[in-house]
């Protein structure tokens, strides 16, 4: 039997470790594990750990303080989080070990080095090796006899495959418990039927024998790889006890606050950028979509059995049960959309560019006040990876002080689009041309990590030879900073390039130059979605390199994309927002800033001159 090869590298899990034991008070934290769940907490704020969490935690200690096993056991440590966390628990109560099963070496190694540090080697006990191989060998060997708490945070189609180990063996008795994460999102429906069936109904299943695969009906894509190749089977093949019969309860973390969305439009916008990140956050729940004219291979209650279909916005709002409305229609619609909807006492998230004016921003941002509302706009950018990365840099000083801020969105599109074409984005509109589309975006950007410039100076038109509408198609913006540093936002339908230049920055001690745009929406286009393996993640191929000056000349270094937290983070964030846990992910205020850039960039074009922001 061939143990998998986990696919994980180690990178930020190495790096949790240096930041943790590089601590200047490091003999202080030493034996104390709180303090050691305390600084990966501090650290993972930036990134995407699968930490069980504090939340969640609690829910399992509780049952620690209630049960008071002698040995638990876990399946996932991971770099030892919870291991800490329910090790501590478990060592308060009077127990006397703690076992925790790990797959990847690496996690294990770093998991062991947090365990020693938090004063708990000799309690907790982690174990190396795919968890059924390593729970066999537990049963076998006489060394765990019975489950007291099992807890179950690993491979998701594992999860009834190793309960069944256990079974086999006769180490589930009256009493035992069983405390599984993730069986909702992402979701394990086997599992869940499984401890939820009868005695007759798992007894008629046993009796086509064991399955020899993993059951990972309903599972997503992403999960199923996750870990373990996607042709990994189970080592052993157990029908488990049928005559067993399990209690399922679920447990929701105290205070899980969830929220009903209702989505104004079922266009693109709704269906490639809010519909699939919404349904990814366990506390929103899609409730409702507008869809004025739904068609016969265009229909939201068909895309999304069970949730409510309205034809009007003003219809929708008045829907008590929704607290959250996402407004994605063509931004000259914004403002009676956003109005409408706070007015009605929800919470708004609207698709950018936020407004055409900053009048009508502003008259938002009041509105959103007295009816004690947020407002949000979906500058979903700040989570795209390359400048996820290129923030990174700059704000550890890898840079050195910015000089020029140069970002593109450059496409090759010289042809006027057809007359007839219905997207609002190669319309004139208020609130439309590519500065308003793309350059919100940029310019969202390049605020959101360097701040608000002294002036401004635009140049805005038409790259196409023809351009019978007057669209605005293309954009120069000149953002000059009272520090010196130059940001140069582009965009253009002009540019016959094999490789499109995404950032070009410059400062005294480095150069970031990065090609292509961000991988995620073209993925969200070819129906790859978030939970799906390698959403978000960009090949090596497209990485940006770095430029220092080291002995007087030029050393290029690639720079790995980081791993982003993806445009899902937008949501989780807006949720603690909601939940008076921190700021907004991009406030209206914040996007009222960028379009009153706009307007200063246009008028600048207009009048030629350089203007004071
Ligand atoms: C969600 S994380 C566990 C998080 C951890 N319980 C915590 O809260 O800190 C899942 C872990 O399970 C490990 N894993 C996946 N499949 C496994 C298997 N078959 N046996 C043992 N560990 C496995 C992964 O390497 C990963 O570290």
């Amino acid at each position: 039997m061939s143990l998998p090869v986990s696919s994980t590298n180690a990178g930020k899990e190495l790096k949790l470790l240096h930041y943790i034991y590089r601590q200047p008070n490091l003999d202080e934290i030493r034996g104390h594990p709180q303090k050691v769940i305390d600084l990966i907490h501090e650290f993972e704020k930036d990134s995407l750990f699968m930490n069980v969490g504090a939340e969640k935690g609690k829910v399992v200690t509780n049952l620690i303080d209630e049960l008071k096993p002698k040995t638990m056991i876990e399946l996932g440590c991971y770099v030892g989080y919870s291991a800490i966390l329910f090790g501590e628990a478990v060592r308060r109560n009077g127990g006397e070990r703690y076992l925790s099963l790990e797959l990847n070496p690496e996690f294990a190694a770093i998991a062991n080095m947090l365990v020693e540090l938090a004063g708990l080697r000799d309690f907790v006990c982690i174990i190396f090796g795919r968890s059924d191989l390593s729970l066999h060998k537990l049963l076998t060997s006489g060394e765990l006899k019975k489950v007291e708490l099992l807890f179950i945070d690993h491979y998701k189609p594992a999860y009834t495959t190793d309960l069944k180990l256990c079974e086999h063996f006769g180490a589930i008795v009256p009493g035992s418990v069983l405390a599984a994460d993730n069986v909702l999102y992402p979701g394990n429906p086997p599992y869940l039927e499984y401890v939820r069936s009868t005695v007759e109904q798992k007894r008629e299943a046993a009796k086509s024998g064991p399955s020899q695969s993993y059951n990972t009906t309903g599972m997503a894509e992403r999960t199923v790889e996750s870990f373990v190749g996607k042709d990994d089977v189970p080592t052993f093949d157990f029908v488990g006890n049928p005559n067993l019969v399990y209690q399922s309860q679920l447990c929701q973390p105290e205070g899980l606050q969830t929220y009903n969305v209702g989505v104004v439009g079922y266009g693109f916008s709704a269906k490639i950028f809010h519909i699939p990140f919404v349904k990814e956050v366990p506390e929103l729940k899609l409730y409702a979509i507008v869809q004025r004219t739904p068609k016969q291979d265009d229909d939201a209650e068909k895309d999304h059995p069970g949730v409510k279909s309205f034809r009007t916005t003003e219809e929708m709002v008045q829907d008590p049960a929704i607290d959250v409305v996402i407004i994605t229609t063509a931004p000259d619609s914004h403002f009676a959309q956003c109005k409408l909807a706070l007015e009605a006492g929800k919470h708004v998230v609207c698709e950018k560019p936020f407004t055409p004016t900053t009048q009508e921003a502003d008259d938002l941002i009041a509105i959103a006040k007295k009816n004690n509302k947020q407002l949000a706009v979906f500058q979903n950018r700040r989570w795209d990876a390359d400048f996820v990365t290129l923030s990174k840099l700059v704000k550890n000083g890898s840079l050195g002080r910015i000089s020029e801020y140069e970002t593109h969105f450059d496409r090759h599109r010289p042809e006027e689009p057809a007359s007839d074409s219905h997207k609002w984005k190669n319309k004139v509109i208020p609130g439309g041309s590519a500065i308003y589309d793309l350059g919100t975006h940029l310019l969202d950007q390049a605020v959101h990590l360097l701040g608000l410039p002294a002036r401004v100076t635009g140049f805005i038109g038409s790259a196409r030879a023809a351009n019978t509408s007057s669209y605005e198609d293309s954009f120069t913006v000149l953002l000059h900073y009272a520090n010196g540093t130059m940001v140069t936002a582009k965009a253009t339908v002009v540019s016959p390039e094999d490789e499109q230049l995404r950032f070009w920055v410059r400062g005294d001690k480095g150069s970031f130059k990065k090609y292509h745009l961000d991988i995620q929406e073209d993925q969200l286009k070819a129906g790859i979605m978030p939970q799906d393996k390698g959403y978000g993640r960009e090949p090596s191929e497209r990485y940006g390199a770095l430029t220092t000056i080291q002995n007087g000349k030029p050393v290029k270094e690639v720079v790995p994309t980081v791993e982003p937290p993806t445009y899902t983070e937008y949501y989780r964030k807006l949720v603690r927002a909601l939940n008076g846990e921190g700021e907004l992910p991009a406030s209206g205020a914040e996007a009222r800033e960028v379009i009153r850039l706009i307007e200063l960039a246009r008028e600048s074009s207009r009048t030629g001159r350089t203007l004071g922001v």
